[in-house]
């Protein structure tokens, strides 16, 4: 089954609303938690374990794990593991991007199933020429992952490179047309999705017609709102998930709370989309 279509699935039986796992040393401490490694693993496991039976995807950012350095990354595979146990998908959040022999080492190493760091999709940066992404593509179509794909971020200094314009369409204009053909004719939804940020002032004039799913961070603790998600996305909305790390953690750790969190914004969510 590919990703688009498990993806699908997996909102229709949960909601769209995806949880990041973004272990912050400013929230290990407000868990109670020293910020090394042993804190970093009780935090993570234990909002994976609180989170994940109650929503479609997780979204482990690398960057908090990769700090910890090996033993950080051993967390992260086990988070990866806990979240696929619990039946929810996991994206991770790498960025990356390189040139494409480069490419195809990460890919193997965040795709291949055979890797103890595969996991359903990852996030890529189109920025060294989306062609630069191809062995990501490749990898992710060999093995039924996905790729989420940065067209237009929610940091405000995206625009100075994403609205740029190039061949008479902005860079993020161009990113998703490339979109557009990978998942041509992709039942009931490609895998190749984009990166669009719940923080936009409005939809930058985009076509978000491109057969796949939007990741929309910036819900949240960034300030995007659901109302934002229809002001922007409009009739793409369908096809979005809201994805918010700090606006959930803060609950924790009671569990409780966290799942409660989860639970409130996929009803929201869900009335959204209908
Ligand atoms: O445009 C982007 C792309 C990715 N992110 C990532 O999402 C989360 C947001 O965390 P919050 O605590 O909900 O603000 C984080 O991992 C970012 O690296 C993004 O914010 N914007």
């Amino acid at each position: 089954m590919t990703f688009g279509a498990r993806l699908v699935a997996a909102v229709a039986d949960r909601g769209p609303f995806c949880v990041g796992i973004d272990p912050h040393a400013s929230l290990l401490h407000a868990w109670g938690y020293d910020d090394d490694v042993a804190g970093l693993e009780r935090f993570a496991l234990g909002a994976v374990e609180a989170v994940a039976p109650h929503c479609s995807v997780i979204k482990p950012q690398s960057a908090f794990y990769e700090r910890f350095g090996s033993r950080g990354v051993a967390v992260l595979e086990r988070v990866i593991e806990a979240g696929r146990a619990a039946g929810a998908l996991v994206l991770l959040d790498i960025k990356r991007g390189d040139i494409g022999s480069t490419s195809q080492a990460y890919a193997d190493a965040y795709l291949d199933p055979a890797s103890p760091l595969a996991c359903d999709a990852v996030t890529v940066s189109p920025y060294l020429g989306f062609g630069s992404l191809q062995p990501f593509v490749d990898t992710a179509e060999k093995f039924d992952a996905g790729l989420f794909v940065l067209a237009a971020t929610s940091n405000k200094e995206g625009p100075e490179v994403q609205e740029a314009v190039t061949g008479g369409r902005t860079v993020s204009a161009t990113v998703l047309d490339h979109l557009r053909r990978l998942n041509a004719d992709a039942v009931p939804l490609g895998s190749f999705g984009a990166v669009v940020g719940a923080t936009l002032e409005d939809d930058r004039g985009l076509d978000l017609a491109f057969n796949g799913p939007i990741l929309a961070p910036g819900y949240g603790e960034q300030g995007g709102t659901t109302a934002d998600l229809r002001r922007i996305f409009g009739a793409g909305v369908r096809n979005v998930l809201a994805t918010s790390s700090r606006g959930v953690l803060r609950l924790g750790p009671d569990p409780a709370a966290l799942a409660g969190a989860v639970r409130r914004s996929n009803d929201e969510l869900r009335e959204l989309l209908g």
